[in-house]
């Protein structure tokens, strides 16, 4: 939903500077600069634990930070300005087990204040039509997590931010999501979506490549094997694992 009063559209996606996160007294984020352009899709990768939930949480404004500035879309992290202008869907299903596809869409679209409509659109979209009246909780664990998504996509979010989006599902249905993705970014969206598999990394146009809470690359998967010899994304990793200044061990 395009809101001209909060931003330009000159604005990039996401501003992270400086970001330190300390949850619990132990770092998990010491010091994080990144840019994001709007329009595009950005994968976040990088082994389990290593802090892209704490990233993503902070994009999105739920999570407490020591040092550091989050903007997006021109506006702080989590302010009231953008709460119809991202999508978040977590690695956990938001939506309730006992409400219908429907219903629960229904319910997330009248908070939001989405346009009427947005429901149908969204299921279509994630390809939930022939369970519109199912209760949640019947539905697999696959058909769950679109519904999440589905409920992420009411009222047409500008920046979409997916924590392990694909995880569990079947080899079809994460082809057919990544076309969604793809779709969407073409559609003018950004989208930041994390990942522990680096097979997904191709279909990204940028990848952030994460270890220790670091960033040890930000680039196109072309380059990112351009500049390291690699002939996959995960040898690129493990590349630059082995070649990273000592700091960033
Ligand atoms: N409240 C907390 N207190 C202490 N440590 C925490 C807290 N929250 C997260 N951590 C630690 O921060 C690190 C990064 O966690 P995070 O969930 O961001 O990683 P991740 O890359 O998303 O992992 P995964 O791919 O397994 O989801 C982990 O080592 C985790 O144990």
């Amino acid at each position: 939903m395009m809101n001209s009063s909060a931003g330009s559209s000159g604005d990039p996606a996401i501003r992270i500077d400086g970001l330190v996160v300390r949850p619990g007294g132990t770092t998990v984020l010491p010091g994080l600069d990144l840019v994001v352009e709007r329009g595009s899709v950005t994968g976040l990768l990088g082994p389990s634990g290593c802090g892209k939930t704490t990233l993503l949480r902070s994009v999105v404004g739920v999570q407490r930070t020591t040092a550091g500035t989050v903007t997006v879309l021109g506006r702080p992290a989590g302010s009231a300005a953008l709460r119809d202008r991202v999508g978040y869907v977590t690695q956990a299903p938001s939506v309730y087990g006992d409400l219908t596809v429907a219903e629960n869409l229904d319910h997330f679209a009248a908070i939001l204040g989405a346009p009427p409509g947005d429901p149908a659109r969204v299921t279509a979209q994630v390809g939930l039509d022939a369970h519109r009246r199912t209760p949640v909780a019947r539905l697999s664990g696959g058909q769950r997590a679109r519904v999440s998504l589905a409920a992420a996509l009411l009222g047409h979010p500008e920046l979409l931010v997916l924590d392990e989006p694909t995880v569990g599902l079947d080899p079809v249905l994460r082809q057919e999501l990544w076309q969604l993705f793809r779709a969407l970014a073409a559609d003018g969206a950004t989208l930041l979506v994390s990942s522990h598999v680096m097979d997904e990394a191709t279909r990204c146009d940028r990848l952030l490549l994460m270890r220790e809470g670091r960033l040890l690359a930000h680039d196109t998967p072309a380059a990112l094997l351009a500049a390291t010899g690699a002939p996959d994304v995960e040898t690129a990793f493990l590349t630059l694992v082995r070649t990273a200044p000592e700091a960033a061990r």
